[in-house]
């Protein structure tokens, strides 16, 4: 299995609901790092998974709603705790339309399985990985 992965961060501002956050639910700031990485079982004919500036310009298409926004106030997170598993399994879900409907070329549409991982502090961080 190859794989290929490309990186991106965000800045976001958000709260949570539930007693399990303590401080957190108070409205706070987090940078995150975004990892998302490709996989796919055989390369195409020039040897790529996918090409990488199509995965990157992609990532950042995706993450460019969120980034500089209070998550709390845009409607696609409305009623959700946007904590970093949640965004994981969000961007996920973008990330893996995209490569179905051909928007990363042919190698995007090749792509079996994809991991999103998001690092929240040198200490914590979560991913989602699942098919495309
Ligand atoms: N599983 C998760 N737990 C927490 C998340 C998360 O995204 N997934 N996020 C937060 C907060 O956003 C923040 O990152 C940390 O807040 P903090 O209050 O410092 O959380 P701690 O659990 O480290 O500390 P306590 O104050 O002891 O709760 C929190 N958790």
């Amino acid at each position: 299995m190859f794989s290929l992965t490309v990186v991106d961060h965000i800045m976001i501002a958000h709260s949570f609901r539930g007693d399990a956050f303590g401080p957190a639910q108070r409205l706070h700031g987090a940078t995150f790092i975004v990892e998302a990485e490709f996989r796919a079982p055989k390369l195409d004919d020039l040897h790529l998974l996918v090409d990488i500036g199509m995965a990157k310009d992609h990532l950042r298409a995706i993450l460019a709603p969120m980034d500089y926004r209070n998550l709390d106030a845009e409607p696609v997170f409305a009623g959700k705790n946007t904590t970093t598993e949640y965004l994981c399994l969000h961007i996920h879900g973008l990330l893996a339309q995209a490569c179905r409907d051909g928007v990363l070329g042919d190698g995007g549409k090749a792509v079996t399985g994809l991991k999103i991982l998001l690092r929240e502090s040198h200490i914590a961080w979560a991913a989602f990985e699942g098919p495309v």
